[in-house]
């Protein structure tokens, strides 16, 4: 038995998933960075070895679904045990209703919603093998509460990812498996950057007219750092949520009521 949780973040190299790693390190996770980019989640993780943690870099296309279950089958050997997994890769391209493609719905299909079902059954059959409970986290969006104009794939993905979080709490609960979800909302990182890019450029306008269209509606009246997101998925990954299952927490700073 390792000393340490182990935890597994897919897209773990920059933006949300990076501040997630992060934190999950400071709360004492041994933690897998898994991503596309090897070279910034072995960066990440050299930073976190070398100041009292403990990572390592897994290279991870989560639409493939043999790539995800021998990450984590890496992840338990190499840190010597497996808790929990936080499916947060995503693709967010623009997508005003008329643009959709085939190519593109089956990318972004492939990598949000395949990638998110990849991890939700490779982390299971660990658990089941270790013989313990854990917790999936995953990574849905407030684009995945309410649709978001130029963002019809998006949502599509983000709306099925809440739907996959349901159905496996309900059937993996008797199992001491958690499933929950995490619906930021307007967060800067370089996928944020680049939508408020494309809908700036559409627009004839600069980038930060672009953020700020997004920014208008947020009760706490300002955008969402990495770090805010951390938070609430460090909770949820903690154990503080052990009587949480099925549910999707909003870190948006008070985007929608319901
Ligand atoms: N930034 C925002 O405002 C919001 C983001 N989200 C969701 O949070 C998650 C993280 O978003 P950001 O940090 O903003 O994204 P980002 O684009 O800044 O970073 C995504 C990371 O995932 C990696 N990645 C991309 N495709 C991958 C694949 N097929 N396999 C493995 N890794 C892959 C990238 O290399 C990158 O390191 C996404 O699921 C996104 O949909 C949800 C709501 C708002
Ligand atoms: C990227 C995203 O999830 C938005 C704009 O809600």
């Amino acid at each position: 038995m390792a000393d340490k949780k182990v935890a597994l973040v897919t897209g773990g190299a920059q933006g949300i998933g990076e501040a997630t790693v992060r934190r999950l390190s400071a709360d004492g996770f041994a933690v897998a960075i898994a991503d596309l980019n090897l070279e910034g989640a072995q960066a990440l993780a050299d930073d976190l070895n070398a100041n009292g943690g403990t990572a390592i870099a897994i290279k991870l296309d989560v639409s493939d679904q043999a790539a995800v279950d021998a990450a984590v089958d890496e992840a338990a050997e190499k840190l010597g045990d497996f808790n929990v997994i936080v499916n947060n890769a995503g693709l967010a391209p623009t997508t005003p209703v008329g643009t959709v493609t085939p190519e593109q719905f089956d990318l972004v299909t492939r990598v949000n919603t395949a990638g998110t079902m990849w991890g939700v059954q490779a982390a299971t059959r660990k658990f089941r093998e270790l013989g313990h409970g854990g917790k999936i986290i995953n990574a849905t969006s407030q684009a995945g509460v309410v649709g978001n104009p130029n963002l019809m794939l998006y949502c599509s993905t983000k709306f099925a990812i809440r739907g996959i979080t349901q159905v496996a709490a309900r059937e993996l609960a008797p199992e001491g498996i958690t499933v929950n979800a995490y619906a930021p909302g307007i967060v800067k990182t370089p996928m944020m950057m680049d939508i408020a890019h494309q809908v700036a450029v559409n627009a004839g306008k600069d980038d930060e007219w672009g953020m700020s269209t997004f920014s208008k509606d947020i009760a706490l009246g300002r955008l969402s750092e990495p770090e805010d997101v951390a938070a609430g998925i460090s909770f949820l990954a903690g154990p503080d949520s052990d009587y949480i299952t099925g549910h999707t927490l909003e870190v948006d700073g008070g985007m929608q009521f319901h």
